[in-house]
């Protein structure tokens, strides 16, 4: 027995058995100096020590195990700080999250109960830092990290969730293919990084635009397609509706009056527009409206640039 005392002593974690009128019969060394603003010690009361656990859970999963016979694992993530533990020398700080195993013990027909408590303030702290991490990651992965809107792959998600949503509630959805005119010539004359900072510049005052716009719905989202390209995913809005929204993007680009000297088209900068729309029930695909959005934006181009076509209704 003293052989088993002695190593539960020098366990880096704590012990304690109680008998059914909640003595403490056993307490260890570790749990002992946890125990930094009471003495817990062999022959304590938990309960008047610490009267404040009797309407805690805690106090009901000891109960169960004495009265019931039944073991409770009380984790972290639901029972932070069961106890009024803290690690030596931090008496100020919060008390450390806590794994606490509950267990019945039968012996000589008397029930008892051992808990067995761990700190795992660490190991809590590093899954923070790990999820915070992660968080982190997921959202590059779905960034552009130029503009700051979302890149093709978070479209790819935007879109097929769009049309999920089109095809269960039977709404109309429009999809935006716009297009940088000319912008090749602008990298030319103004620089790469004047480039960077128009495509910024457009995606952050269009966003802006897009939030505030009345009639667009919170679900409508810019993304960047790829290099100068970028689509609008625009919920509960028929294609023909849409044109009026896009006239209004595409002005809002021409007023920015980024100037484009190289340009045939204005002195400024400007952007061509492709619509297509998704209809359930009908044929529609991700791809056939990806493709037929394109298709218009490429007209649009054809046509002189600056403007909006409308995708064929076929
Ligand atoms: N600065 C900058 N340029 C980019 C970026 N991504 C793509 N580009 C440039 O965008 C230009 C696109 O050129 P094109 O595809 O010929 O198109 P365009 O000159 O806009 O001509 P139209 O689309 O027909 O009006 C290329 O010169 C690319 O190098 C970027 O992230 N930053």
């Amino acid at each position: 027995m003293l052989l088993f005392e002695q190593a539960l002593n020098k366990l880096q974690s704590g012990v304690m058995i109680l008998d059914s009128e909640l003595n403490v019969i056993f307490v260890n060394h570790w749990l002992v100096e946890s125990f930094t603003q009471v003495s817990v010690v062999q022959g304590s009361v938990l309960t008047e020590l610490l009267p404040e656990l009797s309407s805690q859970r805690i106090y009901t999963c000891i109960r169960q195990a004495l009265d019931r016979g039944l073991p409770a694992v009380l984790s972290p993530a639901l029972n932070r700080t069961p106890l009024p533990l803290y690690s030596k020398g931090k008496t100020d700080a919060e008390p450390f999250a806590q794994m606490i195993r509950i267990q019945p013990i039968k012996h000589d027909n008397k029930s008892y109960c051992m808990l067995e408590v761990q700190d795992v303030s660490t190991m809590m702290h590093r899954e923070r830092l790990l999820n915070q991490q992660a968080k982190k990651l997921n959202q590059m992965a779905l960034t552009d990290e130029l503009t700051g809107v979302a890149n093709r792959r978070c479209f790819n998600s935007l879109l097929e969730h769009a049309i999920a949503e089109a095809t269960r509630q039977s709404s109309a959805l429009s999809l935006l293919f716009f297009d940088i005119d000319c912008f090749k010539l602008y990298n030319d004359h103004l620089g790469h990084q004047a480039g960077d900072y128009c495509l910024s510049k457009i995606t952050r005052v269009l966003s802006e635009h897009i939030k505030l716009t009345q009639g667009i719905d919170r679900a409508a989202s810019l993304a960047r397609y790829g290099g100068e390209e970028f689509c609008i995913i625009l919920p509960n809005i028929a294609p023909d509706d849409a044109v009026a929204f896009a006239e209004s993007f595409r002005h809002v680009i021409e007023t920015i009056g980024l100037p484009h000297p190289a340009s045939p088209v204005s002195s400024v900068v400007t952007a061509s527009f492709g619509i297509s729309g998704f209809k359930a029930g009908k044929s529609d695909t991700f791809t056939s409206i990806v493709l037929k959005a394109d298709n218009a934006l490429y007209r649009a181009k054809a046509s002189g640039r600056n403007q909006v076509v409308l995708a064929n209704k076929e």
